[in-house]
């Protein structure tokens, strides 16, 4: 079996696909995600398993950014060995079209999307300073004085995995004794799948700010996954006064989260007993095209991902 699963309590559980997956949706959680919240997932068809908190070493906490530290507990889901094969998705992900085929991509890879460079967050990097992106890697050369160029760099917001014991628990041994650095966990998992990453099409993990620093290298008529990682982003607390948050492909795409998550047909009562009803209102992939073009702002190509 290989279930999807998603790392955050009750906003986001229902992707606009969720209900057209052939695979369970396990949602991890932490011991603070309160009953009435665990209800609602269970209440959705979820399968909700509380995992630990993970802890990066004693004493050096402060190399992670603060508010990344506890994404380190995301390592346990290593040990959902019931299940043979696994999307990982962030709370704060949204998927718009069925990705189960992703299942069917050869074992024994790590498959994510490579992230990009160019946002504040990336301003303590050697990369951010001198405006080099694996994004679009000719543009600007890696100095030789800097060493070899780094490996792709993947975001870890999405991504497809393998339960397995006997990683779960190298996992933890070497997380013991791997200094915590800026990006916390996916700094650790970039590092630990180096050599079986595999990159795969932004489509599956939309990073929101590829659409103002890289919008050729993106192609709306596919997108499959957005992730609502920009800086003011989020859906359930936007304000839309940090910066780029006034595009209207941004203002579009926080829309369409709410639609989804106020949407009753995608209950998933409704969905095992009106699988028609959700079907109709499944929004199709020309509806999602023609509002994103609507929407202006975002340059259309369809130039193949750098990924
Ligand atoms: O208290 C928490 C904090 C986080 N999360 C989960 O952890 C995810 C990661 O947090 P963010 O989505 O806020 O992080 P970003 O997307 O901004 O950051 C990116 O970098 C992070 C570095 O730690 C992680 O790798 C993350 O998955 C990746 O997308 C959340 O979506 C949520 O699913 C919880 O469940 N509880
Ligand atoms: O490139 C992304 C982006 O900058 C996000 O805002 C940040 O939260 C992620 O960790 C990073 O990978
Ligand atoms: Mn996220």
């Amino acid at each position: 079996m290989a279930p999807e699963i998603i790392s955050n309590g009750v906003v986001g559980s229902q992707g606009a696909e969720k209900a057209k997956s052939k695979y369970p949706l396990v949602v991890a959680i932490l011991p603070d995600v309160p009953d009435d919240h665990r209800q609602i997932l269970v209440d959705q068809g979820c399968i909700v398993r509380e995992i630990e908190p993970l802890h990066p070493p004693e004493n050096q906490t402060q190399f992670a950014m603060a508010y990344y530290v506890i994404n380190y507990s995301k390592l346990r889901i290593w040990e959902f060995v019931e299940y043979s094969k696994m999307i990982y998705l962030d709370g704060d992900i949204q998927v718009f079209q069925n990705i189960d085929h992703l299942f069917d991509y050869p074992d024994s890879y790590f498959y994510a999307v490579m992230d990009c460079f160019c946002e504040k967050t990336w301003s303590g990097t050697n990369q951010y300073k001198i405006g080099y992106c694996q994004q679009c890697p000719d543009k600007v050369q890696w100095p030789s004085e800097f060493g070899p160029k780094p490996a792709l760099y993947f975001n870890a917001g999405m991504f497809v995995f393998e339960p397995s014991l006997p990683t779960y628990h190298d996992l933890l041994k070497t997380v013991k004794v791997t200094p915590p650095t800026s990006f916390a966990e996916q700094d650790f998992l970039n590092m630990y799948f180096r050599d079986k990453y595999k990159p795969i099409p932004p489509i599956y993990n939309l990073v929101l700010a590829m659409l103002w620093r890289h919008p050729e290298n993106i192609q709306l008529d596919n997108i499959k996954v957005v992730h609502y990682c920009a800086a003011g982003s989020k859906p359930w607390r936007f304000t839309g006064e940090e910066e780029n948050m006034q595009r209207e492909d941004i203002q579009f795409l926080v829309k369409k989260w709410w639609d989804i998550y106020n949407d009753e047909s995608l209950d998933y009562k409704n969905t095992v007993n009106a699988n028609e009803e959700a079907d109709k209102k499944e929004m199709s992939l020309q509806q999602f095209l023609a509002a994103l073009k609507e929407a202006g702002d975002v340059r259309y190509v369809t130039a193949p991902s750098a990924a």
